[in-house]
């Protein structure tokens, strides 16, 4: 048997059911010790109140989708989790709903130092039975993904549909995936001992379905390097796609393809990293570091480079030049062109159109009238709302209300009392065409006077 330490990847669609699974797991009792590792896609961390058990040791992972920018983080935890793989046997990885299970997935197989430790024992997929329909039909990617990828696929929310609609989507999903195993439950109780050792994610089928499986993603979409005397220099930029884009200079020996090739593996890791806002005229002064350039407000933005040696430099842009009509110039204006380059395999595509917003209030709400008004929401809403959850304080309650809406359903419950905390609600709401300003403004209209 492998010593290496296994891994499930928990994953379906928003509000599917993974964390309702990832609470029975940890509260049943198996005698084993997991360690969680949770990915959201909305950027304050809610699952975290939600998943039941203290005793774990539960790691976040909030600043995208665990499948582009975040498989840099994904590494970077995972080997600071096996500094301490005396204190757990294995790990559990929730991945966002939008998230594409690939990526992840690849990454127990082409990252050394992390297939040496670990080793992925599947994927678990959870299917909302009385929503996912509709995610088919609209024919999302990761929607398709995550069933295709599955060595496991729970059809949850067996009470909210009927037996035969219960049939009719078992049938459809085996069409698009015959070897994983289907079980349908409530509240995701389907037979744990069935979901852990599984004893290993079928390679193979992976590679048959997609077979650039273990070509590596990465989350810069061009890479360039210059060989430059001393002197000054700037990147001039347009507006394009994004108002904020990752950026980062690298230190080169030699000025060839390969050599932007062999980089892109060592700063992929930093590019998962935040970044520094850098904006309209600001020095760009460290190499190695990922700059997020600020491209809003004007119609040309300078970003400027001093060098006091001649250097190679590779540059690596989360989009390609051609996007933002980037340049490179010298002191006297002069555009130079790159001596080698390369644009990257970042074919995942996210849908844009999916947003999340997060919304953090102190205080408490009136509880009548936050009722009304996340009632009200829903209704008018529900169809664009794919998600909503948070933890929130009303007055005269001493306990958190821990709420969490899929679609048009939505549900309560007490948390946690708040003790001598000052209540803070935090709130993250996912779907289409979602108006931060008026659901921060309405909020704080909620709050108690
Ligand atoms: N009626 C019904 N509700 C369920 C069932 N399973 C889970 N839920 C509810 O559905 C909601 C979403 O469940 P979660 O376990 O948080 O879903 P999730 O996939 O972790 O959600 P995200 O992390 O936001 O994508 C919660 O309110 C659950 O209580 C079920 O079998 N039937």
């Amino acid at each position: 048997m492998s010593n290496k330490i296994p891994v499930t990847v928990l994953t379906g669609f928003l509000g599917s059911g993974k964390t309702t699974l990832l609470n029975r797991i940890l509260s049943e009792e198996h005698g084993l010790r997991i360690a969680v590792i949770e990915n959201e896609f909305g950027e304050i961390g809610i699952d975290q109140d939600l998943v039941i058990n203290a005793n774990e040791e539960i790691f976040e992972m909030n600043n995208g989708c665990i499948c582009c920018t975040v498989r840099g983080d994904l590494i970077r935890i995972l080997a600071e989790l096996a500094e301490r793989k005396d204190k757990f046997d294995r790990v559990i990885l929730e991945t966002t709903g939008m998230a594409d299970p690939g990526p992840v997935a690849q990454t127990f197989f082409v990252d050394p130092s992390i297939s040496e430790l670990y080793e992925l024992d599947g994927i678990i997929t959870l299917v909302d039975a009385k929503h996912i329909s509709a995610h088919l039909d609209d024919s999302t990617d990761e929607v398709m993904a995550q069933v295709a990828f599955a060595d496991r696929i729970i059809l949850n929310k067996a009470d909210l549909v009927s037996k035969q609609d219960m049939l009719s989507l078992k049938k459809r999903l085996q069409d698009m995936n015959q070897m994983a195993g289907f079980y349908s439950a409530t509240m995701a109780d389907a037979p744990i001992s069935e979901l852990l050792d599984i004893g290993g994610f079928n390679l193979q089928r992976a590679m048959e379905m997609k077979p650039s499986f273990l070509e590596p993603e990465y989350p810069f979409e061009w890479g360039g390097i210059w060989q430059l005397p001393a002197g000054q220099y700037r990147f001039q930029l347009a507006n394009g796609p994004d108002p904020d884009m990752a950026f980062l200079l690298s230190d080169v020996s030699q000025n060839t393809v390969a050599s932007v090739l062999e980089l892109a593996e060592s700063v992929f890791v930093e590019f998962s990293k935040e970044g520094e806002a850098v904006s309209h005229q600001q020095t760009l002064v460290d190499i190695e570091k990922c700059y997020r350039l600020q491209l809003k407000g004007r119609n040309q933005y300078d970003f400027l480079l001093e060098l006091t040696e001649t250097t190679h430099i590779a540059v690596f842009s989360q989009h390609t030049p051609e996007e933002f009509e980037m340049l490179l110039l010298n002191q006297d204006d002069k555009v130079l062109t790159p001596i080698a380059e390369h644009f990257f395999n970042a074919e995942h595509e996210h849908n844009d159109a999916v947003t999340s917003v997060s919304i953090e209030l102190s205080g408490r709400f009136d509880g009548d009238i936050i009722n009304a008004w996340l009632s009200m929401f829903l209704q008018e809403k529900g169809a664009d709302i794919y998600r909503m959850k948070g933890v929130f304080g009303i007055q005269d309650e001493e306990h958190r209300i821990v709420y969490q809406g899929v679609h048009m359903l939505l549900g309560a419950q007490f948390g946690e009392p708040w003790g001598d905390e000052i209540a803070t609600n935090r709130m993250v709401f996912i779907g289409k065409n979602l108006d931060e300003d008026y659901i921060r403004f309405a909020l704080e209209k909620c709050l108690y006077k």
